[in-house]
């Protein structure tokens, strides 16, 4: 799913009124029956309702909301702006809430009253029209809101965030939760946001998709209807060739558990077969935890040392558990120099990069990179201040680079060399657990082995990832699943998308 700007989605209120031949206050109603569907679903009537509505198309949301809720027996006590005009769609909401209660104006800081705790509130201030700092009565009510202890309840966007780019203004709502219009906002995906916006959903308000067909945005969401188009099935006339032969290069002394996670998880994800390369200290692990691979042992106890032949693979794995110890830079060194086709790097091989920075020109076009925030910054070479600057930093480095970066997080970023961005939709804080990026490394290297695009590669990858964390937390629970239970129930993935 494309991630539009507010000015795009706005383009798109509009294809969808002209083709469905509705008004934009119909759009709005429909806007507002989203939320409140949402709303009632996970709220109760027990809690009085306070709608703070400001003066454009997100106060007029608000105003229809508060009209939706008095029908269903909620307990509302709205308040509007109006320290200026409204726009016409929320003076037409606001006119129809007035025949049904008394709505509270408020012009300016003075006409602020308390707001007792034990209620709910909804926020109607500001949406995706913000456009300026915001000050004056506006940054007072959203001051007072933040005030109190009470569940804060955000309509399409947190009042003073902006849509596309970050705000520097302090007055900004910190929601509980935010019901977001159609499509996430870019903002939602940054880290440093989620104080604002807590917990976030998105709700159909029935825009019509084609309308963005041609609307071009270096943004995208790999929801679950996108990886159904990429999955594909699995041929029946087939033999272990037809799924890969991965070269896993892996492990070091007191490590090998990286190895192991990374090497059950290309076969969990389907490749016919796996080949690791290890330190001869591991065998006895390796071989014990997994009799299905096959191993390609180090001359070297303890670290790599050299690199085996690369010849016959159909995709190569290189980093998790590895250490950095200067004979397996070599060994680094030597394989990214006599590599033609994408490779997936991640864990130590990033940090020996990092040491050893004029070895980038030689990583193949295409490889897929997989660090996590302090790794990108090691590869950078510089820290970042914020999300926004560790998003843009990894978009620029994606197209020096040529490589496919998957920056690791809440919503991971899969950054393509064009400098497109792709957030995943699967995953919890569960899966910020020791070896769960072995896990994501050893799936990411399957797909790749089993023919699929390096760029489809790293999303399926890490939409499956996530998405056997989900089910992994929801027998086990996010604080106790382990990386091998990702693992484990990495068959949930394929039963749900290819079977
Ligand atoms: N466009 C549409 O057809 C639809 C819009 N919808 C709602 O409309 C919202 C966007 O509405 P608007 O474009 O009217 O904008 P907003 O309601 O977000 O903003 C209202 C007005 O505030 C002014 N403003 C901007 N920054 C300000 C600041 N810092 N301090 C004070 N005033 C400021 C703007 O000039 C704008 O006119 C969406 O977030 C969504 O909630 C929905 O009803 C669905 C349909
Ligand atoms: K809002």
């Amino acid at each position: 799913m494309k991630i539009l700007t507010a000015a795009q989605i706005h383009q798109l209120d509009l294809y969808t009124q002209e083709a469905e031949h509705i008004t934009s206050l119909a759009l709005m109603e429909r806007a507002a029956e989203a939320f409140v569907g949402w709303f009632t679903k996970h709220t109760s009537l027990q809690k009085e309702i306070w709608v703070f509505c400001g003066r454009g198309n997100n106060g007029g949301d608000g105003l229809a909301i508060a009209c939706l809720l008095i029908n269903r027996g909620y307990k509302v006590k709205p308040f509007i702006v109006k320290s200026g005009p409204l726009t016409s769609d929320c003076a037409a909401n606001l006119s129809r809430l007035e025949k049904m209660v008394a709505v509270t104006s408020i012009v300016t800081e003075e006409d602020l009253v308390k707001i007792p705790a034990n209620i709910l509130i909804i926020d109607a201030l500001l949406g995706s029209g913000l456009n300026r700092e915001v000050t004056g009565v506006y940054a007072a009510i959203i001051d007072k809101i933040n005030a109190t202890e009470n569940k804060v309840y955000a309509v399409d966007v947190p009042s003073g965030l902006y849509s596309d780019y970050p705000a520097k203004h302090a007055a900004i709502i910190t929601a509980d939760h935010t019901i977001t219009f159609q499509m996430p906002k870019l903002m939602l995906f940054l880290s440093d946001h989620e104080a604002f916006t807590g917990a976030w959903h998105i709700v159909d308000i029935g825009l019509k998709m084609e309308g963005a067909a041609d609307i071009v945005s270096d943004y995208s969401y790999t929801d679950a209807a996108v990886i159904h188009k990429m999955i594909r099935k699995r041929p029946v006339f087939s033999h272990k060739g037809t799924f890969g032969k991965v070269l896993l290069i892996a492990g070091s002394k007191g490590m090998m558990g990286a190895a192991t996670l990374a090497a059950k998880s290309i076969l969990r994800t389907g490749a016919g077969l796996v080949c690791v390369h290890i330190p001869g200290s591991g065998v006895d692990i390796v071989q014990t935890l997994i009799p299905e691979a096959i191993l390609s042992i180090d001359p070297n106890k303890e670290v790599v040392t050299v690199l085996p032949d690369i010849d016959g693979y159909s995709a190569i794995g290189i980093g998790v558990g590895l250490g950095e110890h200067p004979y397996t830079a070599d060994v680094l060194e030597e394989l990214l120099v006599s590599s033609v086709d994408p490779l997936v790097i991640d864990a130590s091989a990033l940090n020996i990069l990092a040491s050893n920075p004029h070895w980038i020109t030689h990583i193949p076009p295409n490889s897929i990179l997989t660090p996590h925030p302090r790794e990108l910054e090691r590869l950078a070479g510089m820290k970042f201040q914020n999300s926004w600057e560790r998003l843009h930093k990894a978009i620029e480095m994606a197209k020096k680079m040529q490589v496919i970066i998957v920056l690791k997080g809440a919503y991971t970023a899969v950054v393509m060399p064009t400098g497109v961005v792709h957030f995943n939709s699967t995953g919890n804080s569960g899966l910020a657990t020791a070896g769960s990026g072995d896990v994501l490394t050893g799936i990411i290297t399957s797909f790749l082995a089993q023919g699929y695009s390096p760029a489809d590669a790293a999303r399926l990858g890490v939409f499956a990832h996530g998405y056997a964390g989900d089910a992994a937390a929801e027998v086990k629970s996010k604080a106790g699943m382990i990386a091998s239970d990702i693992t484990e129930y990495l068959p949930m993935f394929f039963l749900d998308f290819e079977e």
